[in-house]
C-alpha cells in the first residue's frame, strides 16, 4: 500500500506556510527552507519531510480565493483544482510537492465536513452504501467528529460483510481517539470484526469486558480461534461455552467441525457430531459441508462420503464440499467424475466448484483440462473466472514449467490487480526480475497510492520515472503523454483510492481541461497542477489557462531576474530556436524581470538578424549584462 507519510509539525504550521508560499521558491541559491523529499524502495512513494516555515515574507503572489475553501454544502465529495502557473525556475514543482502534502494532511476535506456532522453522516453513509469503505474511513480520520451509534454500526458491519477487517480496525482507532465509547451493541460488532481479522487478543478484552456473553459472541470468539488456526483454543473455548450452560447453533457446530478438521481430530469431530445428531438443528449445508470437510482432513474419506450420502436435500454447496476434499486428497480422477455426475444431475457447478476442479487439474499437471475447464466456466456457464481461478490457472501452468505463458496470462488477465494472481506467479516461479514484476503490480493497482503525480512524457530532462526541481530534489512520477489514459494505467481500483493528484508541465497536456473537469467534479480528486503560464514569448502556453475557470485558487509564482536579482515573471530563451516547446533547463532558458525581457528580446533580435546575415554563421548563444 502507498501512500503519503503524514509530516509530524502542526497543522498551524501549514496555515502560515500557506498564508507565505512564494518567499520559499524565488532565489537562485539551494534554499534550506524547502521541504526535503526522500525516496522510498517504491519510486512512486513519496516521503516528505516538511519544512519549516521560511521566514522570509511573500515575493508575489495572486490568490483568486483562499486557499482551503469550506464552502461545499454538499455531502457528495466533490474534489478541488488549485492551480500553480510561473516563469521557469518560480518554484513550481517545489509548490507544487508543499501543496500536495498539506492538502493531503490538512487540506481542505477536513474543513469542509468538520462543520457538518449531519453531512458527514450522510457522507459516511453513502461511502459505505456504494462500497467505498476506504474513503469513509479516511473521511473519519481527516474530520476527526464522532459519527452516530447506527453509521459506525453500519460501518462496521460492512467491514465485515466486505471483509475489510483494516478498515475496521481504523474505525475503532479513530473512536479511540476521540473519546467515542461504543455501546454493548457496537463492542459485539467490534468483537466479531477483531476475531475476524484474527487480533484474538483484542477481541478476548472486548469479550471479557461485555456485561452478557450471548451465543453471537461465544460463536465470534470461536471462530476466531479456529480461523486463526487455533483450533484447541477454540475447542476449549466451546467446552467452556458448554459449561456456562448456552446451547451451540450451526455456527458453533460449523467452527467447531472446523476446529477438529485444522487438528485432525477424529476422535473430538465423531464426538461433536454426536451432539448433533441429538440436536434439533435441522440438516444445514454449512454444517454438514464442514462435517465433511472434517473427516476429509481427518482422512477419513469413506465417513466422509457417508455423511454426504446421507443428506437429504443437496445441492451445489454439499457437491462441491465432496469435489474439494477428493482434491485434498489428490484423488483427481474423482474429482472429475464427481463433476460430471454432479452436472448430470442437474446441478450447475459454480465459481467454488471451478476453483476445486481447477485446482485439481493444477495438482494433477492437467494442462489441457486445466484450460477446457477455465474456458467452460464462461462459456457453458457464463461464470466470469474472478482473480482466484486465474491464480489457480498460473499455478497450473507455473508447476507445469510454462512461466513465459503463465506471465503472459497474468498481463492479459482482466482482474490482473487481484494480489492472488501475482502470489501464484511468485509462488510458481523464482523471479528473476522482481522490479519489473512490482512495477507491473503497480501498474495493475495492486499497489495502492493516496497521492500521485503525473509530469509529461515530453519532459525528459532527467528520465521519465522522476519530476526533479531545479536545485535537485527528486521525486517519483508517473509520466505520461495524455492523462486521460491514467485511470487505466494506474487501475481503476487504485485510481479510486487516490485522494490528491499532482501534475506538473501541465503546459504540455492537451486533454488538461478535460482531465481536470472530469477528476475533480465526478471523482472528487484534489489537483493541485503546475505549469507554465506563458512560453518564452510571453503567450498562453498550453491550456494551463483554460483551466482557470474551474479553479478553486490559483497561485502565480515570480523568480529571481538572473541579471539583476528583481522580481521575474518571464521566462528568457537564450537561444534562436523558434518552436514553442523545446526542453531544456539553465543552460537555454533564463528568469527575468520586465525590462530585462524587452531587453534580452531587443538584443536577441540583433543577434538573430546577425547570425542570420550571410556573412555570419556562428554561436547561436546570447549573453547579456
Ligand atoms: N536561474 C536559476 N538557475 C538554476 N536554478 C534556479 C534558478 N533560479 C532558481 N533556481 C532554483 O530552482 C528552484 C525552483 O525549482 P523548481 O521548483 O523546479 O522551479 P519551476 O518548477 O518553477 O521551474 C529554486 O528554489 C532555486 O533553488
Ligand atoms: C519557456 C518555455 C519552456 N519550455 C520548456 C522548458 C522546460 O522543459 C519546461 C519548463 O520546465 P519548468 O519545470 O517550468 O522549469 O518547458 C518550452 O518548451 N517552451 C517555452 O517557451
Amino acid at each position: 500500500m502507498k501512500s503519503l507519510i503524514f509530516p509530524t509539525c502542526s497543522p498551524l504550521s501549514f496555515h502560515l506556510r500557506k498564508a507565505t508560499p512564494f518567499a520559499f521558491f524565488s532565489l537562485p541559491s539551494k534554499n534550506p527552507n524547502l521541504c526535503q523529499l526522500s525516496t522510498l524502495s517504491n519510486p512512486k512513494f513519496l516521503h516528505i519531510k516538511p519544512a519549516m516555515p521560511s521566514p522570509t515574507p511573500p515575493i508575489f503572489s495572486i490568490p483568486n480565493r483562499k486557499l482551503h475553501t469550506e464552502t461545499s454544502q454538499s455531502s457528495s465529495p466533490c474534489g478541488e483544482i488549485h492551480v500553480i502557473v510561473g516563469p521557469m525556475f518560480a518554484g513550481k514543482t517545489t509548490s507544487l510537492l508543499r501543496r500536495i502534502q498539506a492538502e493531503s494532511s490538512n487540506g481542505s476535506f477536513q474543513a469542509k465536513l468538520r462543520k457538518n456532522y449531519i453531512q458527514l453522516n450522510k457522507a459516511l453513509k453513502g461511502l459505505c452504501f456504494t462500497g467505498r469503505l476506504g474513503e469513509a474511513v479516511g473521511l473519519l480520520w481527516r474530520t476527526r467528529l464522532k459519527a452516530d451509534a447506527g453509521t459506525y454500526a453500519l460501518l462496521l458491519q460492512e467491514c465485515i460483510f466486505r471483509k475489510e477487517y483494516k478498515s475496521g480496525r481504523s474505525i475503532h482507532a479513530q473512536m479511540v481517539v476521540i473519546g467515542y465509547v461504543p455501546s454493548e451493541y457496537l463492542k459485539i460488532k467490534l468483537l466479531i470484526l477483531y476475531a475476524k481479522l484474527g487480533d484474538l487478543k483484542t477481541a478476548h478484552v472486548l469479550f471479557d469486558k461485555l456485561l452478557e456473553k450471548t451465543l453471537i459472541s461465544w460463536n465470534a470468539m470461536i471462530a476466531g480461534f479456529v480461523q486463526k488456526g487455533c483450533g484447541e483454543f477454540g475447542l476449549d473455548l466451546y467446552y467452556n461455552m458448554r459449561k456456562n450452560g448456552l446451547t451451540p447453533d450451526q455456527y458453533t457446530f460449523a467452527s467447531i467441525f472446523r476446529a477438529c478438521a485444522s487438528l485432525a481430530s477424529l476422535e473430538h469431530g465423531k464426538r461433536v457430531h454426536g451432539i448433533l445428531i441429538k440436536s434439533h438443528i435441522r440438516e444445514n449445508v454449512v454444517v454438514s459441508s464442514s462435517l465433511m470437510d472434517m473427516y476429509f482432513k481427518c482422512s477419513s474419506l469413506i465417513d466422509a462420503h457417508q455423511v454426504f450420502v446421507k443428506v437429504v436435500n443437496r445441492n451445489v454447496i454439499t457437491w462441491t464440499s465432496l469435489i474439494s476434499g477428493y482434491g485434498q486428497h489428490g484423488r483427481v480422477i474423482e474429482v472429475l467424475e464427481l463433476f460430471d455426475k454432479m452436472k448430470k444431475e442437474g446441478f450447475r457447478p459454480n465459481y467454488v466448484t471451478f476453483l476445486a476442479v481447477l485446482s485439481a487439474c493444477s495438482h494433477g499437471g492437467l494442462v489441457d483440462e486445466g484450460w477446457h475447464y477455465f474456458l467452460s466456466m464462461t462459456r457453458d456457464y457464463g461464470i466470469q473466472p474472478t482473480g482466484q481461478h486465474y491464480a489457480a490457472m498460473v499455478d497450473l501452468l507455473g508447476r507445469s514449467g510454462k512461466l513465459h505463458e503463465a506471465y503472459k496470462f497474468v498481463l492479459n488477465s482482466p482482474c490482473k490487480e487481484h494480489p492472488a494472481i501475482w502470489g501464484a506467479l511468485l509462488g510458481a516461479c523464482i523471479w528473476e526480475n522482481l522490479a519489473a514484476l512490482r512495477w507491473n503490480m503497480r501498474n495493475s493497482g495492486v499497489i495502492k497510492e493516496t497521492v500521485a503525480i503525473i509530469k509529461s512524457n515530453k519532459d525528459t530532462r532527467y528520465g521519465l520515472d522522476s519530476i526533479v526541481t531545479h536545485d535537485g530534489m527528486k521525486l517519483p512520477c508517473w509520466a505520461l503523454a495524455n492523462l486521460l489514459s491514467f485511470r487505466q494505467k494506474l487501475g481503476p481500483d487504485a485510481y479510486d483510492q487516490l485522494d490528491v493528484i499532482g501534475i506538473d508541465e501541465a503546459q504540455f497536456f492537451d486533454d488538461l481541461y478535460d482531465f481536470c473537469c472530469e477528476a475533480a467534479d465526478h471523482d472528487g480528486k484534489t489537483l493541485i497542477v503546475a505549469g507554465l503560464d506563458g512560453d518564452y514569448l510571453r503567450r498562453s502556453f498550453g491550456s494551463v489557462l483554460d483551466i482557470i475557470p474551474l479553479a478553486d485558487s490559483v497561485m502565480k509564482l515570480t523568480a529571481r531576474c538572473e541579471l539583476c536579482g528583481r522580481r521575474a515573471f518571464f521566462t528568457l530563451r537564450k537561444t534562436d530556436e523558434t518552436q514553442t516547446e523545446l526542453i531544456g533547463g539553465a543552460d537555454i532558458y533564463m528568469p527575468v524581470c520586465r525590462q530585462h525581457y524587452v531587453n534580452g528580446q531587443v538584443v536577441i533580435e540583433a543577434a538573430r538578424s546577425v547570425l542570420e546575415s550571410p556573412k555570419l554563421q556562428y554561436g547561436s548563444y546570447t549573453s547579456f549584462t
